[in-house]
């Protein structure tokens, strides 16, 4: 498996843009907190490491994952707001309710981020079971909600 061994959390903090004072919104979705809530954490923190204010990270949470594509284009429509990050796990049913919700959200950031012209995050998670979750929420693979922050700075730092 390709991830079997990894720290998926490896990524370059070289020539990251100046960030101390641009907005970020972070919308947490309820489901699975004892996922979402470490993941936000390391999102949150990752944020501060690299210069953001705190009261320049604007956090509101979402009932499910579903919910983070409204919440995002709510976020994104906010003229003080330079960059959205989502966090969600979908963790896979009995049913395939679950693909209809992650395909929903990966579509729905996507267009809220080319209509709004501001970068929305997909920090959701989307394992087959818990324990995959709890592996990329501060496990053995790292914790997505950092990827998610360093995603949204780099972002910021690009333009032609
Ligand atoms: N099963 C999970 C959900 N389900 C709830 C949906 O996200 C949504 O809130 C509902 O369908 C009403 O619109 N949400 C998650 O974030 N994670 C899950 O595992
Ligand atoms: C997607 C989920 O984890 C939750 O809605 C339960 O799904 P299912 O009804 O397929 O077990």
């Amino acid at each position: 498996m390709a991830s079997e061994h990894k720290n998926l959390s490896v990524f370059s903090t070289e020539n990251l843009p100046d960030i101390s004072e641009k907005h970020f919104a972070i919308l947490v979705a309820e489901w699975n907190s004892e996922v979402t809530d470490p993941l936000f954490s390391g999102a949150y923190q990752t944020l501060l490491r690299f210069g953001a204010k705190e009261e320049f990270i604007h956090v509101q949470t979402v009932p499910g994952s579903y919910e983070l594509s409204y919440g995002a284009a709510l976020a994104a429509q906010a003229s003080h707001i330079d960059a959205v990050i989502c966090i969600g796990c979908v963790i896979q049913g009995e049913t395939r309710h679950n693909d209809y919700i992650n395909n929903a959200v990966a579509h729905g950031l996507t267009q809220v981020s080319i209509q709004y012209n501001k970068p929305v995050i997909f920090g959701v998670l989307t394992p087959n079971t818990l324990q995959q979750a709890l592996d990329r929420a501060g496990g053995k693979h790292g914790n997505k909600g950092d990827e998610a922050a360093i995603t949204a700075i780099k972002m910021l730092g690009v333009s032609f």
